[in-house]
């Protein structure tokens, strides 16, 4: 990883960091919802009682000073149970509240009357087998309220089905769990055992408690966060990596051609640096790197090795007759010829103007007098430029023992000399 991933990984990991502590921080200590319910919010308040069971008690509902206040009658009858309720509407059936988002409750009540310092609340939810039309088909999650709690935070999940509600309605086991996810009823009645005589019951306000964001929530889309900030940087630096593994891959390939490139100008400069440019015979430096090759040290005493000397005749006259050019366009034709005549190991050099040497390695005097003659022949029967008759004289030497290849080189010039002097288009052996 470079430097600067490192840099940008580190920041990065930094601000994530700030970023989901204050964000645990913030859902801690804020990110309060409040839902609000009093007099002044527009909520239904009814009164209800026991009278629709066949009951004495009158309930009547009135709002006072800010306040919904439940004026009740409670009076002993056949119905066993007497009682009177407020009824607060949040929602019309079958909508509700979710009140699952919320966390606690403040009630903010007070109550007179006989018997117990106690209410009942009610929160109605609406599940799937209640009906609209069936108020008592609402899942009742009960309450028993000690008035000494009230302006206390109360948990919601300390409400429970009530257990009179379940036999009542004859719920089976599976659906008499706390539900308060869909509540458009709740309801504060007079305790269990409200004695004969005036009650009631005050609510200034009813105030529900909760977070936008729970924190379970918070914490795993912090979780989810990291984890896709990870699996992002990890498939970047891959990614880069790649691209870097690619671009040095690359620049090694293209480094390797241009060293190839420039070991084949190399070996063609030094080529050519060994080379006669009209006729491609080779020059003094490459007889001696031929020479070296096949003797790397000094030449052997034993060493058998012949030279020729092949001179064009009269070739000034050539010149002078048809021009430099067509004098060009013979010596290329005679290198030509003489190149098809020799084997690869030979050495074909150009020694001056038109003389031009012949080192054969490994060949006695007869075969290399007998090439003499072939080359001399040859020259003398090919068909050249505006029908020239040219010939060529030859001079021929071998090593013999004890000697240097430059007493060889003398003997072969001595052997070509004569030749010249011999009337030209001839063989010498020198
Ligand atoms: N066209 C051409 N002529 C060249 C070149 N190199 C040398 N010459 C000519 O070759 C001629 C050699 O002349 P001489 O040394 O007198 O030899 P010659 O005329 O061949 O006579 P002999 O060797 O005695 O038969 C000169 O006129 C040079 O100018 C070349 O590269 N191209």
């Amino acid at each position: 990883m470079q430097t600067q991933s490192i840099h940008i990984l580190r920041h990065a990991m930094a601000i994530l960091v700030v970023l989901s502590v204050s964000l645990l921080l913030w859902q801690h200590y804020g990110m309060t919802k409040v839902l609000r319910l009093d007099a002044s919010t527009p909520n239904a308040y009814q009164p209800v009682d026991d009278r629709s069971q066949g009951g004495l008690s009158h309930a009547e509902v009135s709002r006072q000073n800010n306040a919904m206040v439940l004026q009740c009658d409670i009076r002993k009858s056949a119905y066993q149970w007497p009682y009177c309720q407020i009824r607060i509407t949040l929602a019309p059936m079958p909508n509700g509240i979710n009140l699952a988002g919320y966390d606690y409750v403040i009630f903010d009540l007070s109550r007179s009357g006989p018997g117990p310092e106690k209410v009942r609340v009610y929160l109605n939810n609406f599940e799937t087998q209640s009906s609209v039309n069936d108020s008592t088909s609402l899942k009742v999650n009960e309450l028993l309220l000690d008035i000494k709690n009230t302006q206390s935070a109360i948990p919601l999940n300390l409400f429970r089905v009530a257990s009179w509600w379940v036999e009542y309605k004859n719920i089976p086991l599976i659906d008499t769990d706390m539900r308060i996810n869909n509540v458009p009823v709740i309801e504060i009645s007079t305790p269990g055992f409200a004695p004969e005589g005036k009650h009631s019951i005050t609510i200034r306000s009813i105030e529900f408690y909760g977070k936008w964001i729970s924190q379970t929530r918070l914490l795993f889309v912090i979780v989810a966060s990291w984890l896709a900030f990870g699996s992002g940087w990890l498939g970047f630096e891959l990614f880069a990596y790649r691209q870097r593994l690619q671009q040095e891959k690359k620049q090694r390939d293209d480094l390797e051609t241009i060293n190839r490139v420039l070991e084949i100008q190399a070996e063609v400069l030094s080529t050519k640096a060994q080379l006669d440019p009209l006729t491609g015979a080779l020059n003094r430096d490459g007889l001696r790197e031929l020479l070296q090759k096949e003797w790397p040290h000094t030449l052997p005493a034993d060493a058998q090795l012949s030279i020729l000397f092949a001179d064009l005749d009269h070739f000034k006259q050539i010149n002078d007759r048809y021009g430099h050019a067509i004098g060009d366009e013979v010596l290329k034709q005679f290198a030509s010829l003489v190149k098809s005549k020799i084997r690869k190991t030979d050495g074909f050099v150009r020694w001056g103007g038109e003389e031009f040497l012949i080192a054969c390695p490994h060949m006695p005097a007869e075969l290399a007098i007998g090439l003499a003659e072939k080359i001399r022949s040859s020259i003398c029967e090919a068909q050249w430029p505006e029908s020239i008759a040219v010939t060529c004289s030859c001079g021929v030497a071998s090593l013999v023992a004890g000697e240097d290849f430059d007493g060889l080189i003398e003997r072969a010039d001595k052997a070509l000399y004569q030749a010249k002097r011999g009337g030209r288009n001839r063989v010498e052996v020198g």
